[in-house]
């Protein structure tokens, strides 16, 4: 058992599993007490309901469940909103060759694929009521009966589902069995969205790069200045880890071995529909415009964050300067005409770093 120590945070005891967190990148509290409820958990065999916005890795979650459960079977996954309802069935629960027009096989169902492992239905939100009477059935008689099919099969899965919706609405409204909702909902699982957890996204970024120079060795990829990393700490990122990861790809492809700005992260990397106009909530304006744009951006927008925009500005220079002059701090302050102790402030407060990256 280690001790993670965030800033600003009291210290949380982690108990999560080495190859869980290189997995579930990330150490700011939210995480760290979702990896020690995984921990838990994965060795029961109880049913695990993962909750969470698109994108924040409800999906990895099943994986780490099912990595962690010592159960020898594999994890099968199913994605209850990616086939169509009347095909669903039969997916899961399979059928005899001649069971219906078209079954011109015997199909061994998804449930019956998991027996001894981990049995995954993704956006379970939204598995047709009809079906849902048969889920819980076979939850209830840890048996299932192939469409067509006569006998009954024992089968022996771990239940994991997921959902971005809000379930409990979903059965005040009539749309999910309250019963199935409280047989599956045995152990909730949180995952957090990327924004309440962003200290976490220089590490996750850092897993990216290390990730994909394992994967193509010799590969340049790109690096993020510090005023990048406000950029994007300061998105709202509305498809979560998802989205971090296509930022990263897209840096990956066009600044290979360079240095990214925040320049480049708000015209280049988060794309116009990515890009909202504030930060979800803090009234943080997260798209600033280019310098040339700045007209144009008032006229549209009503108005623009003068302060902020300045003091990106401001942390830009000092990057600059720095870099120039190899890190030298009292150069540097030369170079931009202030003193050393007024440059050494400035960097305090935005967080810039003596060799700027
Ligand atoms: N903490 C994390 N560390 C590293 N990568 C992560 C993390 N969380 C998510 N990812 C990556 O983000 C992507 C999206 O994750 P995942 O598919 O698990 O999300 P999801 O919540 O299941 O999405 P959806 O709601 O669309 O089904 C994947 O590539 C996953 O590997």
């Amino acid at each position: 058992m280690t001790t993670h120590w965030t800033p600003g945070s009291q210290d949380i005891e982690t108990m999560s599993d080495p190859r869980m967190d290189s997995m579930i990148v990330g150490q700011t509290p939210v995480v760290v007490s979702m990896k020690n409820v995984i921990s838990l958990v994965a060795p029961s065999d109880a049913a695990v309901m993962v909750q969470g916005p698109t994108g924040a890795g409800k999906e990895l979650v099943a994986q780490a469940l099912h990595m962690l459960s010592g159960r020898k079977g594999p994890l099968v996954a199913v994605n209850c909103a990616a086939i169509p309802a009347d095909l669903l069935e039969s997916e899961l629960f399979g059928h005899e060759k001649g069971a219906f027009t078209g079954a011109t096989e015997r199909r061994i169902g998804r449930v019956e694929q998991a027996d001894g492992g981990t049995l995954f239905l993704d956006e379970i939100g939204e598995m047709p009521l009809a079906l849902q009477a048969k889920l819980l059935r076979l939850l209830e008689t840890q048996k299932i009966q192939r469409i067509g099919g006569r006998s009954e099969i024992d089968v022996n899965f771990r239940l994991v589902t997921a959902t971005h919706r809000r379930i409990t609405d979903e059965v005040a409204e009539g749309r999910f069995r309250e019963d199935l909702f409280f047989r599956i909902n045995v152990f909730p699982v949180t995952v957090p969205s990327l924004a309440e957890r962003a200290a976490d996204i220089p590490l996750i970024l850092t897993a990216m790069d290390m990730r994909m120079k394992a994967q193509r060795p010799g590969m340049k990829t790109p690096i993020f200045s510090s005023c990048a990393m406000r950029a994007l700490l300061d998105h709202s990122w509305p498809g979560n880890v998802r989205e971090l990861r296509n930022v990263f790809e897209r840096a990956a492809v066009l600044f290979s071995g360079q240095t990214v700005t925040a320049e480049h992260v708000r015209a280049v990397l988060l794309t116009p529909d990515m890009n909202g106009s504030t930060d979800g909530g803090t009234g943080a304006i997260v798209d600033q415009p280019a310098v040339t744009d700045l007209r144009e951006a008032i006229e549209a927008e009503g108005s623009i964050n003068m302060r902020r925009y300045l003091l990106e500005i401001e942390a830009g220079l000092i990057e600059m300067a720095l870099e120039l002059n190899d890190g030298c701090v009292a150069h540097a302050a030369r170079a931009l005409r202030i003193k050393r102790t007024t440059l050494i402030e400035k960097m305090k407060k935005l967080s810039i770093n003596r060799l700027a990256a």
